[in-house]
């Protein structure tokens, strides 16, 4: 990895520290803009560290937000940007349950890079005295090791995010974690059990969309996911006895998630696609051997962890879709299609093109052409759907209810019964969608569910 020397700071940034030190404060670039940028990666967010108190801040800047300040931050707002601003701390912040949140401030930079978590995460940079690097972060970064500052034991008792955290920056970032640092995440992974699950999701969420999502695989092995993902342990032993995999499912969820772009839905759908089903030996509507899994057992395991996760109800709605239909293969005619695109959801339909194909080169090569083959013929059809417009949802009918209210029809149940029926007609024969054959055809409908 290319490790940097000089840090271009942001007009923003080199503004907050310049007015700092100005009033006699020393003022930092800190943490994970410090490390991004020395690997040439576009920082997500400039943190500042200061030996100013909260209210020092406050006094220097006209507009700034009260965002943690029990924690010691301040955000200073410049055109309409928030950085953060920390006083030095003494202290980690206790997140375990079982420790005070209280925090000690400090005047000394030292003590402040000390309580952080990775030395890659523990430099400062300023203008003025360049890049601060009291524990190894440039040499950790160039060798790829993530390793505790400090004592790891310490570190992680601290807060026990970090344990998960460690594994998130090895993937991000392609590294190792330093054995010491290992063997102390191995020790004391039970304590993720104390950690809000909106924290563990948004590492989970990180680590899912980093350039190495196979990595989980480390959170197996040091027992992570078995206090945040139980469910990925069960994977993990379940074998695939079918001339279809050389993986068990575990493996086979590692390759599928490493074979779709870093995409939330996507790689969530992956992770959960196979889970908790057994292979059931049958064969398709055209004769052909199947081994099918269980998508619904899938979808019900992937709603409930994304739920007992926080997830939002957007996401989760997506990814049980995805889940659910990640193994239908519909016979390869326009109406199979068309019915499979409704059932999915045509914003959807490309994702689920993507799982699939995933799912199809993350299993062993045993009819993998065949399988790939009719992929494309989907696509292929999929695309002349569009092209013609087909209607895909009752929003693309061409009656509405309204119609049939003002055909005679009353409002209710069999109004909606009477407008599945049409879509149903219309998905096998696109031709049908006229207002005209539409209205008769209710009509039909309508004596045949016998409702005025
Ligand atoms: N549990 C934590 C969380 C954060 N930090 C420190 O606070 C900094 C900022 O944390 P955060 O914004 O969570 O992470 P970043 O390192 O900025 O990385 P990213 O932006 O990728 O989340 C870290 O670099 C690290 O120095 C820490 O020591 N322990």
């Amino acid at each position: 990895m290319e490790v940097g020397l000089k840090i271009d700071l942001p007009e923003h940034v080199q503004a907050i520290i310049g007015k700092l030190e100005e009033a006699g404060y020393e003022a930092y670039a800190v943490g994970g803009c410090v490390r991004d940028s020395l690997i040439g990666r576009i920082p997500g967010d400039w943190d500042i560290t200061t030996s100013a108190k909260p209210g020092e801040v406050k006094a220097l800047f006209a507009r700034t937000v009260d965002t943690g300040i029990q924690h010691g931050t301040v955000t200073v707002l410049m055109d309409k940007m928030g950085y953060e601003v920390t006083t030095y701390r003494v202290d980690g912040e206790y997140e375990d349950g079982r420790h005070p949140r209280e925090v000690e401030f400090t005047a000394s930079l030292l003590e402040d890079l000390k309580r952080r978590d990775f030395t890659i995460n523990a430099m400062a940079y300023n203008d003025r005295c360049g890049i601060v690097d009291i524990f190894g972060g440039r040499q950790d970064l160039k060798d790829k090791i993530i390793r505790c500052v400090g004592d790891a034991m310490e570190r992680f008792s601290e807060d026990a995010l970090r344990i998960l955290r460690a594994v998130r920056f090895s993937a991000q970032l392609g590294c190792t974690i330093a054995e010491s640092t290992r063997q102390a995440v191995s020790s004391l992974a039970g304590n993720l059990k104390h950690i809000s699950a909106e924290r563990i999701q948004a590492e989970l969420v990180k680590l899912l969309l980093s350039d190495n999502p196979q990595y989980l695989k480390d959170a197996w092995e040091l027992g992570i996911t078995a206090v945040i993902l139980p469910e990925f342990d069960a994977i993990m032993k379940q074998e695939q006895n079918t001339p279809h995999h050389c993986f068990n499912v575990g493996g086979h969820t590692l390759k599928a998630m490493e074979l779709v772009k870093p995409d939330k839905v996507l790689r969530l759908t992956m992770l959960f696609h196979d889970m908790g089903k057994p292979l059931v030996h049958s064969s398709d509507e055209e004769g052909r051997d199947r081994f099918y899994g269980h998508p619904d057992v899938s979808e019900e395991i992937a709603g409930r962890v994304m739920r007992r996760l926080r997830f939002d109800n957007d996401t989760i709605g997506k990814v049980c879709r995805l889940v659910k239909y990640h193994d239908t293969h519909p016979v390869l005619k326009p109406a199979n299609v068309r019915r499979l695109v409704h059932k999915v959801g045509n914003e959807l339909f490309l994702s689920l093109l993507l799982v699939q194909e995933a799912d199809i080169r993350a299993q062993s090569t045993y009819k993998r052409e065949e399988k790939l083959e009719a992929l494309l013929k989907l696509k292929e059809i999929y695309q002349d759907i569009l092209r013609d417009s087909d209607c895909l949802s009752l929003k693309d009918l061409k009656i509405t209810g309204k119609d049939l209210i003002g055909d005679g029809m009353a409002p209710g149940r069999e109004l909606g019964q009477v407008l599945q029926g049409l879509l149903d007609d219309v998905l096998s024969e696109p031709e049908h969608n006229t207002k005209e054959y539409l209205l008769d055809a209710a009509r039909k409908l309508r004596r045949q569910y016998n409702t005025p």
